[in-house]
């Protein structure tokens, strides 16, 4: 295991150097819309464009149609699909501090459960003069101050005449986010004076100008606004809030779902920021835009970064949404690399990562989002494996060491401590650090020499280190597991913190699953579990080409084909496997020998197995609900997601019990009925086979106790709520650290 340094597509401590990355960086280009000058001549703007439009549909698209109105008319056209996106983007902000607001409202009425409602009532009215309940206040100090501080923070706050305020803050902050995207040099030919600049008559405005034009009815903006408020509805509890811990939080990651995603990764960094949100940070989310993304309007910032010595170019996209501030980089260096996040030689994806770690460092500065930057004060990072290792460096190097952000910290997570970016020493040059840092690259071992790790520096200079799973925060500091870092894990075990990963129940949850919409397939829920996996286990037979057969226990494999998932484990399982009456369907992309591996343990067995070789965010989901076991041999696991999202579609995960699948997996008691499915104590195929064994016999014959199995998965909270609290912790422990 020592001796397998392997990186995600590449192996940074072979002496060799790759293959030229062959990207073209082709140039994707700007939106074209907002970008040509129309030049009605007219001050009105907007409105007399309207007008204008609006004159030439009353006499229809006639022959007599100059080319000018033509041109003014498509010019039109482009204006208006700009200002649905900014009303989408505003009433996706007004849903989101409606869902604030109403989470305000449920902790006072918590509160005001424990203390009776006149109390609190009564002490919330006089917080404008009137006189407070010292009974009251003395009991519930706490809460009371967290709900006031979060309150503030936000713009809210209570009373009668503080809601005037309020309502008026919330206008003028929309105001100036609308000013601030007029104003920028993408809006020239809009006078902000013709846009609306109050929420509600504002909406009204702009939709009739819009339902002029596109023939959108209000109600569509209605229906995006309670969209949001919707899912809020549907039985998910707001958590409780940060209040006076809200921070100012910036995570950074290589990857981010649903825009890019090669594994895990993609998924915490597209999930754990709403959460956070949801707690009362002010969160962002900053990736690389390896392509052009539908929900990401340009902001019109352009900065230069030294990579190598060349000056690159950088412009930021902003998406908000769900609460978050999503920030993708744009950079000829990240273009086209939308399903090779990881592609290139090793100094391609060196350059990338120094190129996006030294951008994402200032976007604090540099990113207005809803108008306002983050600011350095109140900040914390979140750097992601070590792609954004460089990021806490640098913080430090450029900023902390010169007396800037000083109070900015910066948390990095583990989620795969394989991965380090190892490489010659020599290739600290392109880091552009000063020479002294050399020593936080710098690791001998006896597997890779002397070497540059970049994963090392990393979580020298990072304020908190966090890991995804309790087990593998343990692993991680044993020499098997620990991949060479282990001393280095122990010299900062102080820091060091395991917090296993959630899951975004909005995309993965069995109820709203949008790829069960069709083929067959169906929504379901723990009260219609039996007959809605029934029929996602018939739709998932029929799709993949096997016999339709409730009888036959259907099992799912999902994962990257490599050494750590353990795909070879399975593959020495299946002369055992294939003696049995079942169903096997495998998932996976990655190393080309497991690939071809997989392809022929298809081709011999076709009856009983089916193999899809390709990365199918759709087929994950169906697999995931139409198999009735999921299969994970890893041969190590920092947290796994697979596991979970099995659970919660009620499919019982047989797991090696190793990192966080030993965490989350408990082990079926048949004495008890209790537990979550089957685990083996180590990677080898006689320990699946028994596991596995005892698991099919449990489908077989104990029905009722596979059903409890199967409830007791789903009714599990696996949201990342959990997750986020605990995060809170760290970020705030890192806050006050020195
Ligand atoms: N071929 C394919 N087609 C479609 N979807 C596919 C796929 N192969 C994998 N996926 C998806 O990618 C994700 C994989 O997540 P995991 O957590 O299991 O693994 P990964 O090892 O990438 O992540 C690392 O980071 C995460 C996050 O912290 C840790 O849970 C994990 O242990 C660690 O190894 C899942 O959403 C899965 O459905």
């Amino acid at each position: 295991m020592m001796g397998m340094f392997h990186h995600r597509n590449l192996k940074l401590s072979s002496p060799k150097f790759g293959p030229l990355s062959g990207s073209s960086f082709g140039h994707s280009g700007a939106r074209g819309w907002g970008r040509g000058r129309v030049n009605h001549g007219c001050s009105r703007g907007l409105l007399c464009l309207v007008e204008k439009n609006r004159r030439i549909k009353a006499l229809g698209k006639g022959s007599w149609m100059s080319e000018e109105s033509e041109e003014i008319l498509q010019g039109t056209i482009e204006k208006s699909k700009k200002v649905i996106a900014l009303q989408r983007e505003l009433l996706q902000k007004i849903s989101e501090r409606r869902k604030l607001l109403h989470a305000i409202d449920s902790q006072i009425n918590s509160i005001s459960d424990e203390h009776s409602n006149e109390s609190l009532l009564s002490t919330i009215e006089n917080q404008n003069g009137g006189t407070v309940s010292s009974s009251y206040v003395q009991s519930s100090e706490k809460e009371i101050s967290n709900v006031s501080s979060l309150a503030t923070d936000r713009g809210f706050d209570k009373g009668e005449e503080e809601d005037d305020k309020l309502s008026l803050a919330e206008k003028a902050s929309a105001t100036q986010y609308f000013d601030e995207l007029l104003n920028s040099n993408r809006y020239e030919t809009i006078a902000p004076d013709t846009l609306p600049m109050e929420i509600p008559s504002g909406t009204k405005t702009t939709s009739q100008i819009i339902e002029i034009l596109e023939g959108i009815d209000e109600s569509s903006f209605d229906e995006v606004a309670d969209k949001a408020d919707n899912v809020e509805s549907e039985g998910e509890k707001p958590p409780p809030l940060a209040g006076e811990n809200a921070m100012n939080v910036i995570l950074a990651a290589v990857e981010c779902a649903p825009w890019s995603k090669t594994g895990g990764l993609g998924d915490v960094a597209g999930s754990l920021p709403k959460a956070l949100a949801k707690r009362g940070h002010r969160v962002m989310v900053v990736a690389p835009r390896y392509s052009n993304y539908a929900e990401a309007v340009e902001i019109g910032v352009r900065k230069q970064y030294k990579v190598d010595g060349q000056d690159m170019e950088v412009t930021y996209f902003h998406a908000f949404i769900d609460g978050v501030d999503f920030v993708f980089l744009d950079s000829p260096n990240f273009r086209n690399l939308q399903n090779n996040v990881y592609g290139g030689n090793r100094m391609d994806i060196l350059k990338r990562m120094v190129l996006f770690c030294k951008a994402a460092a200032e976007v604090p500065w540099h990113v207005p989002c809803g108008g306002i930057c983050y600011g350095d004060g109140n900040l914390a990072f979140i750097a992601n494996d070590w792609h954004t290792a460089l990021l806490p460096v640098y913080l430090k190097a450029y900023f902390r060491d010169n007396g800037l952000m000083k109070y900015t910290r910066s948390i990095l997570v583990i989620h795969n401590i394989a991965h380090q970016g190892r490489g010659p020493l020599d290739e600290f040059r392109y880091t552009d650090l000063p020479q002294h840092y050399i020593d936080l690259f710098q690791l001998y071992d006896p597997v890779g020499g002397e070497h540059l790790n970049i994963l090392a520096a990393g979580l020298k200079a990072a304020d908190r280190i966090v890991t995804v799973s309790h087990g593998y925060a343990w692993e991680i500091k044993t020499s098997e597991g620990g991949w060479g870092l282990h001393g280095i894990i122990n010299e900062n075990d102080w820091k060091l913190r395991g917090i296993v990963n959630g899951i975004d129940t909005k995309d993965w949850n069995p109820k709203f699953d949008v790829h069960l919409k069709s083929d067959g397939y169906t929504n379901y829920s723990v009260e219609t579990l039996q007959s809605g996996k029934r029929q996602c286990k018939a739709a998932l037979q029929k799709e993949l080409g096997f016999p339709v057969r409730e009888d036959v226990p259907l099992i799912g494999f999902i994962g990257r084909l490599d050494h750590q998932k353990g795909i070879d484990i399975i593959a020495e399982a299946i002369p055992w496997m294939v003696g049995q009456d079942m169903q096997l369907a495998l998932l996976g992309t990655g190393r080309p020998d497991l690939e071809d591996m997989l392809k022929q343990i298809v081709s011999q067995h076709n009856d009983k197995i089916k193999g899809l070789i390709g990365f199918s965010v759709k087929m994950a989901h169906r697999i995931t609900a139409g198999a009735d076991i999921l299969l994970m041999p890893s041969r190590f696991e920092p947290c796994g997601l697979n596991q979970l999202y099995a659970m919660n579609y009620g499919t019982i995960p047989v797991v090696h019990a190793v990192g966080g699948l030993r965490d989350t997996v408990t082990p079926f008691n048949p004495f008890e009925e209790s537990g979550l499915g089957w685990t083996f104590d180590s990677a080898e195929p006689n320990k699946l086979v028994n596991a596995l064994g005892n698991c099919l016999m449990t489908f077989k014959q104990f029905k009722q106790s596979w059903e409890g199995i199967q409830r007791r998965g789903m009714m599990q909270d696996l949201s990342w709520d959990n997750a986020a609290q605990q995060y809170e912790e760290v970020l705030v422990a890192a806050k006050y650290q020195w």
